[in-house]
């Protein structure tokens, strides 16, 4: 959870920015076919995402729904 807001939060960490970047990738493709997008943040082999809804200023179904895509990607 993220302090202060309605909003689910995960770092990931790769072996460098080409596996940083490829995961990004995957994930960008999905949430444009869902027009559900990631809040994120990359330096190298980091990527920090935040998933809300900005639409109802929360948490919705949409968030649960990219966030086990993303860990799927992840695995
Ligand atoms: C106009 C557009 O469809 C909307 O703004 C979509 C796009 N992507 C979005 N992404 C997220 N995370 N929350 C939204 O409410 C949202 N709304």
């Amino acid at each position: 959870m993220v302090e202060g807001r309605d909003a689910i939060y995960k770092e990931f960490l790769f072996k460098d920015f080409n596996q940083a970047f490829g995961f990004m990738t995957r994930i960008a493709i999905q949430a444009d076919k869902m027009d559900h997008h990631p809040e994120w943040f990359n330096v190298y082999n980091k990527v920090q995402i935040t998933l809300s809804t900005h639409d109802c200023g929360g948490l919705s179904q949409r968030d649960v729904k990219l966030a086990n895509f993303i860990e799927q990607v992840a695995k």
